[in-house]
């Protein structure tokens, strides 16, 4: 049994302030005796304006950000999902949405870039998003083995996209985090009964760690991290505002469930291709 934790915040437009929020939450994750924590999408900075977010981008392999998520992986013995942040491209009015992922030794292990990328209009509230216009998508699924499983790495609006996550799974996966910032308006219609789906379709672990809150740029997000299990049972979650949920994970509980109710080897059809988008 490992203790996971999903960490819960609701960032703004200074980020030395979200990375403070951030080393208490963590510090309030390990000292609950998680042993892998995952941090929200955007968790370093939800800005005010694209040009503020163009600014922040890093460079790959160095930068403030990136120091600060291996220290607290270290400091911690945490294995840490370091949510996301915009790291450069060779465009430079787009920068990856991409998750790094960092050891207990603080070094790092994985970095995936978020595939799909939030282009919608909601009429409902008015909200617009293009998220493709100042960031680059990803194209390949990550693993990623630790000693708490072989986790598989997603971000937010890839949740919309079961093939995803089923690519994840027949590369190992037994373990998804799925770190976040869902609107309050799709959030209440669809967050809960997808992250359920995607654990119980692939018989997996899912471990959300949402943006939930109002934040400074007047946005609101749902919350609502949780920890599912392979069942489908919300094993822990919370609602909005900023927290800690923490849950414990059974690699042989979940061997169990995979044994014993096979539909992961009941399979028929091969994935769909990957279509080239860019
Ligand atoms: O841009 C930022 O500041 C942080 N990133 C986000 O908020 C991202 C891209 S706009 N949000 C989502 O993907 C929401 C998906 C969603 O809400 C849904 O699928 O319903």
């Amino acid at each position: 049994m490992s203790r996971v934790a999903a960490i819960q915040m609701a960032s703004g437009p200074n980020r030395e302030a979200n990375l403070l929020e951030a080393a208490r939450l963590l510090e309030e994750a390990a000292d609950a005796g998680a042993r892998l924590a995952v941090l929200p999408e955007c968790f370093d900075l939800m800005p005010r304006s694209d040009a503020e977010r163009a600014a922040a981008a890093e460079t790959d392999g160095q930068g403030r950000v990136q120091d600060f998520l291996a220290a607290q992986a270290q400091r911690h013995q945490l294995w840490l999902v370091g949510g996301t942040i915009p790291l450069r491209s060779d465009d430079p009015a787009r920068a990856y949405a991409s998750c790094l992922v960092y050891g207990p030794d603080g070094r790092r292990v994985a970095r995936y870039d978020k595939i799909h990328l939030f282009d919608v209009s909601l009429s409902a509230s008015g909200e617009q998003y293009h998220e493709s216009a100042t960031t680059m998508p990803g194209r390949e699924p990550v693993v990623v083995q630790t000693d708490i499983g072989c986790v598989g790495l997603a971000v937010c609006y890839d949740l919309r996209f079961p093939e995803l996550f089923r690519t994840l799974q027949r590369r190992g996966a037994e373990l998804f985090v799925l770190p976040s910032a869902f609107t309050a308006l799709t959030g209440q219609a669809h967050w809960d009964v997808l992250l359920r789906a995607r654990a119980i379709e692939n018989l997996s672990y899912l471990v959300a760690a949402a943006q939930g809150g109002f934040h400074v740029s007047g946005r609101e997000t749902y919350g609502h991290s949780q920890v599912v299990d392979p069942w489908g049972l919300v094993l822990a979650g919370r609602g909005s505002g900023a927290g800690v949920v923490v849950a414990d994970v059974d690699l042989a509980q979940q061997r169990r469930i995979r044994g014993q109710f096979p539909t992961l080897e009941h399979h028929r059809l091969e994935l769909p291709a990957a279509t080239e988008t860019l």
